[in-house]
């Protein structure tokens, strides 16, 4: 127990029970909330976290058990009565209107922005909250949540459930809020969070990030199978005793990269220098290639260009060149209405088809077998995508690319949300397809994964400014690259840092 525990809870969540059909998401979860706490929230993808969120947010009532915000049972309209008490939630799948600029969005959030001069309001209201948990962001609040990078939707969301508009926020719900952020903007919201704490504030904190559940969490709950399995302070928690609690195994870390040369053959893959400025990119058989830097400086514009420039026709081959793994799920990457199963068999339906018909039974072994694979936790592939947790979600996507036989896959920050043992697994497939001869471009926002590939990029305002192999590829070079301006072309010397 911590300090806080003769306060009154925030939220107190008891014996709370949801089933979606036959899919029992919580069996009796005990949940409490104490002011100046930061709880983080673990478990593998599908333990219930997100649908406890969703109870104590309001926006589902638990089938079985109770919740009480600051001691009261909630109203008729869950949401409203938990908003009352002050609680705010961020949620993994974005939820702010892509055609609403930026205070449009704070206006839907905040009804409290009402009145002849509720854009002023709302403008000092955003901005200055973006600038105390983002000191230094560029985001204009004047254009649409749209034309934001990911990075930036996640960032104005944030700020937009911290901001304080006619009552300050008690309890601010985190679902995986780091996912789309680099390390820089990451350890500027993990800093706000303490500070926030410090203050008496809530938070509960949903990361499979476990480093900084353990650096910003003051209690840790674990959760798995829709239970609460271990409920502690943070203090008394490492890595693997987490790692253990939430039943994971994971394979023991090992020099993935093995400092592999690739380069004796011609480039499978090239662009000139982005904008006539730093480095040219190439890419060869066999390799792990990872783009690092900051995010937004021209990771997913460069995926973008290498797709467009091997697929360029709009007619569907059998055989592609080159596959994509969207990170943002919700805009570029699932098929909402579709089941599990047509999702992940969109991109080979060369394959699984025979005389230009979809052969359905050889469509559901390509599905078992991945379901088997990347363990997709569903009862029946013929489910809908939307009845998977976002991590699930995200596997599928990942089996959708690694089923078509495209020598080269590009990764667009495509581990949100996946679980740590899940991350694990797909590590040994990428790693095992490229002895095989599959290159893989990767971008991504965490450190530990791009220092498993064999070579890296790091960007920098839109061009490439380092090369990294070896024993190069460490944070320290990335984050001093990523900082590095970009010059001419030749100004950057392959395998250091200008
Ligand atoms: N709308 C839904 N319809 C059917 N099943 C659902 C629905 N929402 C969630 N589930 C199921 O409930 C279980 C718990 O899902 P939940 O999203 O809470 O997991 P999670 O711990 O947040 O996972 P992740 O780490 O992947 O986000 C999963 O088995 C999921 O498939």
């Amino acid at each position: 127990m911590t300090g806080s525990s003769h306060l009154v809870p925030v939220v107190e969540a008891q014996g709370v029970k949801v089933s979606f059909g036959a899919v029992r998401a919580l069996a009796g979860v005990d949940l409490v909330i104490r002011p100046g706490e930061c709880v983080g929230l673990v478990g593998h993808n599908g333990a219930g976290k997100s649908t406890i969120v969703n109870v104590i947010n309001g926006g589902l009532s638990p089938h079985e058990g109770t919740i009480a915000y600051e001691g009261e049972a909630p109203g008729r309209h869950g949401i409203a009565s938990a908003r009352n008490h002050g609680v705010r939630c961020v949620f993994q799948e974005l939820s702010l209107c892509p055609n609403l600029t930026v205070i449009e969005n704070m206006r839907v959030m905040h009804r409290a922005l009402n009145g002849w001069n509720w854009r002023s309001k709302a403008v000092a209201a955003i901005t200055g909250k973006l600038g105390e948990i983002f000191p230094g962001h560029r985001i204009d609040c004047s254009r649409a949540v749209g034309d934001l990078s990911i990075a930036e939707r996640q960032m104005v969301e944030i700020a937009t459930a911290f901001a304080d508009v006619g009552q300050k926020p008690k309890l601010v719900i985190l679902d995986e809020p780091t996912s789309s952020l680099d390390a820089s903007l990451a350890e500027q919201l993990l800093a706000h969070v303490r500070t926030y704490v410090v203050g008496g504030g809530s938070i509960i904190f949903i990361s499979h990030i476990l480093g900084e559940v353990l650096s910003t969490a003051t209690r840790i709950v674990v959760m798995k199978d829709g239970r609460v399995v271990a409920d502690r302070a943070a203090g008394e928690f490492t890595q693997a005793k987490l790692v253990q609690a939430m039943g994971s195994v994971v394979a023991e870390k090992k020099d993935a990269r093995a400092a592999r040369v690739l380069k004796s053959t011609a480039p499978i893959l090239s662009l000139p220098p982005r904008g006539g400025r730093g480095m040219p990119f190439e890419a060869f058989s066999g390799e792990i290639v990872g783009l690092a830097g900051l995010s937004g400086h021209g990771q997913t514009d460069t995926l973008v260009d290498l797709f467009h420039s091997h697929s360029g026709n709009w007619l569907q081959r059998s055989n592609p060149a080159v596959a994509f793994v969207a990170g943002d799920r919700g805009y570029n990457g699932t098929f909402p209405l579709w089941s599990i199963l047509k999702n992940m068999s969109i991109a080979s339906l060369g394959d699984v088809s025979r005389a230009t018909f979809v052969d359905s039974g050889h469509e559901a072994e390509l599905g078992e077998q991945w379901k088997r694979k990347i363990e997709i936790r569903t009862q029946d592939m013929d489910n809908g995508i939307l009845s998977l947790s976002g991590g699930n979600q995200q596997k599928v996507l990942f089996a959708r690319a690694l089923a078509v036989r495209a020598p080269v896959v590009l990764m667009d920050d495509p581990m949100r949300g996946v679980d740590i043992g899940t991350k694990q697994e797909v590590y040994g497939i990428l790693r095992s397809e490229a002895e095989k001869g599959r290159t893989f471009i990767w971008y991504s926002t965490e450190m530990e994964e791009v220092c498993i590939c064999d070579r890296v990029y790091v960007f920098n305002a839109g061009a490439i400014v380092a090369e990294l192999t070896g024993s190069d590829i460490s944070e320290d070079n990335i984050l001093a690259a990523s900082f590095t301006e970009a010059v001419a072309s030749k100004a950057v010397i392959g395998g250091s840092i200008a």
